[in-house]
């Protein structure tokens, strides 16, 4: 039973790690987008939710760079995001998904420590290589998505990567019944990661240009799905990936525009859920509720 006692020191933590004033905490680079989802047809069998009953559903997006620096560069090999919130009469949905199929680490615990290690130490100006070695034997669990990231160079466009959420939420069916899955969003584009030559030559900044040029052609579109668990896979574990194999279709994304900041202000919050989801109790999602409430109420200062 874990003993850590909220949101406060992770979002203390992630702000040592070099977060600007009145910016995002984490994922602090990023722009907005509009457009719509449209559920499965048979989406009520799945996730009997009002919500998704309501047919196509506006959506609004932020793309972003994990990472508290807003200057990052667009080609580090870290995180990308995609938060959207779907809202219709019957409420909001948001989803905050990242472009790997696990997150950093498996318990807030083991998140602090990693941010703790991570933090520059204030007579060198860099991260403590001792520190972090300790820490990486007290929860090896922090060394899965670190590998996972180095291993292919960072996405060609904020189109060509598949998003998850890392965590399991619950689904209840027409039947009554609740089905635990994680939620991945799929690009019709395919995945596409930069070329060597790209990571050396493109400019820090390009998705943005790139999601415009390739919005000339028509609506970008992310075919959504939910991953359904093999016995074994773990329900409260963002940093495990599962085996389960099947999939439910929950409906297509399509992206039409650009927004600029128009969604600098809004705060996505991972369980801003509509009726018929629920989530589940992986410590990681029930700490992002409040980080997520106090990181919206510092930026705002
Ligand atoms: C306990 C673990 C985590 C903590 C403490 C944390 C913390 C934060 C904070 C403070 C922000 C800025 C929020 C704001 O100012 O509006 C943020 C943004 C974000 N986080 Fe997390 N996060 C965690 C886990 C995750 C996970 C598991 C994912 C995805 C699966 C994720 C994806 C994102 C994304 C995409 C954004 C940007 C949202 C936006 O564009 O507004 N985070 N996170």
């Amino acid at each position: 039973m874990s003993t850590f006692s909220g949101p406060p020191p992770l979002l203390d933590a992630l702000t040592r790690l070099g977060a600007r004033a009145g910016q995002r905490a984490s994922h602090a680079r990023g722009y907005c987008a509009v457009g719509h989802f449209a559920p499965h047809a048979d989406i009520a069998r799945f996730a009997a939710s009002p919500l998704l009953g309501d047919g196509p559903l506006p959506a609004t997006m932020r793309f972003s760079v994990g990472g508290g620096d807003p200057e990052a560069s667009e080609k580090t090999r870290n995180l990308r995001g995609m938060a959207l919130r779907l809202h219709s009469l019957h409420g909001a949905y948001d989803l905050v998904l990242v472009s790997e199929p696990i997150f950093f680490a498996a318990t807030p615990v083991s998140y602090l420590s990693y941010l703790e290690a991570h933090a520059p130490d204030p007579r060198t100006g860099a991260a403590d290589p001792q520190r972090i070695a300790a820490h990486q034997l007290r929860h090896p669990d922090t060394l899965r998505l670190p590998a996972l990231l180095a291993a292919h160079a960072a996405p060609a466009s904020y189109a060509t990567t598949p998003y998850y959420s890392t965590h399991a939420f619950l689904f209840t069916g027409a039947d009554g019944v609740a089905r635990p899955a994680r939620i991945v969003a799929e690009p019709a584009a395919g995945t596409c990661y930069l070329s060597a030559a790209q990571e050396r030559e493109l400019p820090h900044a390009f998705l943005e240009h790139e999601m415009d040029e390739r919005l000339l052609q028509g609506p970008i579109r992310f075919q959504l799905h939910a991953q359904l668990p093999a016995p074994a896979d773990p329900l409260d574990d963002p940093s495990m990936p599962w085996q389960g194999s099947a999939r439910v279709p929950l409906g297509v994304l399509l992206i039409s525009a650009l927004a600029d900041n128009s969604c600098d202000a809004m705060t996505f919050v991972p369980t801003r859920l509509p009726a018929g989801i629920t989530a589940t109790d992986d410590p990681m999602l029930r700490a992002r509720s409040g980080v997520y409430a106090s990181a919206s109420l510092a930026r705002r200062r």
